[in-house]
């Protein structure tokens, strides 16, 4: 049998590694420690050293309570539980007080006789397995595995023991660090970091690199390929500051998708079982049953990867991200699946029966279009491809206008590869964000309503609302208006409105949306948006821009202005100028 490390070797490299405030010595220190562990043991050891049992993407982690731990540390000792927990708040960190008073728990280690010194697989299984353990009595077994470690390590063994389990190792080492490391151990040259950077991009699993590159150097990385149900490290893109620039990067290959407003979602399919893995790697399956359902009947092939953006969808309309957010949740799943649904809205394909990482963007995509039926949930991104920039704003602008972040261009030239965990110019992201904040309110005529749909049913969902174009004595609109409403107030529109329904449109109104139901233009609201962006479904100074008017972006009902008269609005013209201040 191989020699095994023993953790309090380990741990001696945690003390220099703690030590150290310089990247190189920490390379340096971390080389030393790998050149001493044994090939059977360097999973482990990288998975130790960044204070995890496992790749990240993996289900076990720690994180225990520091109640469950400070139990486990007086069990440890001869300290009682309240002696514990004041040493606790005088030092606010169980690994000191685990390695203050573990001198006792050497007592009592000698009083059961000579026990062998504690390995670092030992220490590893113990951890996995009080990550492991369920259901009843696990509470027991968990604080009586972590016990029994603590007993048997020395006192800095102690020390860092608590911090694993409670999660909160920080040795302040990046993966990248790690990865840098592995490469001089055992391909002899940091340069190499690339390859081996590969690596784990596609695996996501800094144990498995380590541990090829132990047992079989450079040739090692062979051996690790793209595997379903191992999520690969995501694409990343650029930022441009001027739309014309895309030319300079991408010259004439390009295509544009709609940027959504949601969360990433990898998603693997190995016949009927789908598992999600969210930007950060962390398995996120269980709280979309409804995508995980939609994703098998809309995908037939064994093995597939994918990629897409999940953004919540409710009466009718996409959601913010906010509103998304609220499906992130342990309990009440089923729950939030009504209440907040879901579309995800595919835009790359990395996997299918092989993997297609190096095929080109639009190759990838096609094989997408054709392998996907789409559903209620399941999408694929809006795309166009063109050449011509004006074109490209033009979706922008659209895009915006429904609410979502921008646009996503992306490059289709013959080397347009899924660049696993890159962030580089195949991809470029030309975001609202860079546009007018608004900081005021405005006061806006209701000229049309959107009848309600789901919980709004039988109510208005939705108001056209618009500015005073003075010059002209019309009334422009600006906005679409859904959300600030309390129940009360949307309870009370249709009474409100009522006097001022018209069956056609006004003639004082210029609008390009048909609304369900016409409003003269006599009733004011006061409204805060976000941001001011061109649009072309809006004609709030269209005559100035062009084609295209001007829009608020996010609009929220702040209260009614029974107060002023419709030509008492904003007008068009302080419209503009709040546009063009930026
Ligand atoms: N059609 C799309 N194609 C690619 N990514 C999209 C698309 N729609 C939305 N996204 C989202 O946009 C992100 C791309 O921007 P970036 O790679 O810079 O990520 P980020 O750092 O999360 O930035 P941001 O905060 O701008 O989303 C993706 O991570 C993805 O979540």
């Amino acid at each position: 049998m191989s020699r095994s490390l023993s953790f309090s070797e380990l741990t001696s490299y945690f003390l220099q590694l703690e030590e150290t405030r310089s990247r190189n010595e920490m390379t340096d220190i971390l080389v030393d420690l790998f050149k001493e562990t044994p090939n059977s043991e360097v999973d482990i050891v990288c998975y130790l050293v960044l204070g995890q049992i496992n790749a990240e993407y993996e289900e076990e982690v720690l994180g225990l309570g520091n109640k469950m731990v400070a139990k486990a540390i007086s069990i440890a000792s001869s300290k009682s539980k309240q002696e514990v927990q004041e040493l606790f708040r005088e030092t606010g960190d169980l690994g000191t007080v685990a390695e203050k008073i573990s001198g006792e728990t050497k007592t009592l280690n000698s009083f059961f006789g000579e026990q062998k010194e504690l390995t670092v697989t030992e220490v590893h299984q113990g951890l996995k397995d009080i990550s492991r353990f369920e259901g009843s009595g696990s509470y027991d077994k968990k604080l009586r595995t972590l016990a029994g470690l603590i007993t048997r390590a020395d006192k800095v063994g102690a020390r860092y023991i608590v911090r694993i389990s409670l999660g909160k190792l920080r040795l302040g080492i990046g993966a990248m660090t790690l990865l840098d490391t592995l490469a001089k151990t055992y391909t002899g040259d940091k340069k190499n970091r690339p390859e081996v950077e590969r690596a784990y991009n596609i695996s996501s699993d800094v144990g498995l690199v380590g541990k090829k590159l132990a047992y079989k150097g450079h040739k090692g990385l062979e051996d690790i390929e793209v595997e379903v149900g191992r999520p690969i490290r995501m694409m990343l893109a650029q930022r441009l500051e001027n739309l014309d620039e895309v030319k300079d990067k991408l010259e004439d290959r390009f295509a544009a998708e709609v940027k959504y407003d949601g969360e990433r979602m990898q998603i693997h399919k190995k016949n009927d079982e789908v598992k999600i893995y969210s930007r950060r790697m962390e398995d996120i399956t269980h709280q979309y049953p409804d995508v995980v359902k939609a994703i098998n009947q809309s995908i037939g092939s064994k093995e597939v990867i994918v990629e897409g953006e999940a953004v919540a969808y409710k009466d009718g309309e996409l959601q913010d991200f906010q509103t998304l957010m609220q499906r992130k949740r342990k309990y009440d799943i089923q729950k939030y699946v009504e209440k907040i649904p879901v579309k995800i809205f595919l835009f790359d394909m990395l996997y299918k029966e092989d993997s297609l990482l190096d095929k080109p963007f639009p190759e990838r995509r096609k094989k997408l279009e054709q392998t996907i039926s789409e559903n209620e949930i399941v999408k694929c991104s809006d795309i166009i491809k063109t050449t011509e920039l004006r074109e490209v704003e033009k979706f922008f602008n659209k895009s915006v206008d429904e609410g979502q972040e921008g646009i996503m261009i992306k490059s289709c030239s013959k080397d347009s590869i899924y660049r696993a965990g890159a962030r580089e110019w195949l991809w470029i992201k030309w975001k609202k964000d860079y546009e007018t904040r608004m900081s005021d309110t405005v006061d806006l005529t209701v000229v049309g309503g959107f009848a309600g749909r789901g919980r709004r049913s039988g109510l208005y969902g939705a108001l056209l609302c618009a500015a005073y174009n003075k010059q002209k004595d019309i009334f422009e609109t600006v906005c679409k208006l859904g959300t600030g409403f309390s129940d009360e107030t949307l309870e009370e529109l249709p009474e409100k409105l009522k006097p001022f329904e018209s069956e056609k449109k006004p003639a004082r109104v210029s609008s390009k949306i048909e609304p369900d139901q016409w409003f003269k233009p006599e009733f004011v609201v006061e409204v805060l948006g976000a941001e001011l962006t061109k649009s072309p479904v809006h004609t709030a100074g269209i005559d100035t821009i062009g084609n295209e008017g001007i829009a608020i972006r996010f609009p929220r009902f702040i209260g009614f202005r029974a107060d002023k008269k419709s030509e008492d609005s904003t007008t068009t013209k302080e419209i503009m100028v709040m546009y063009e201040k930026n």
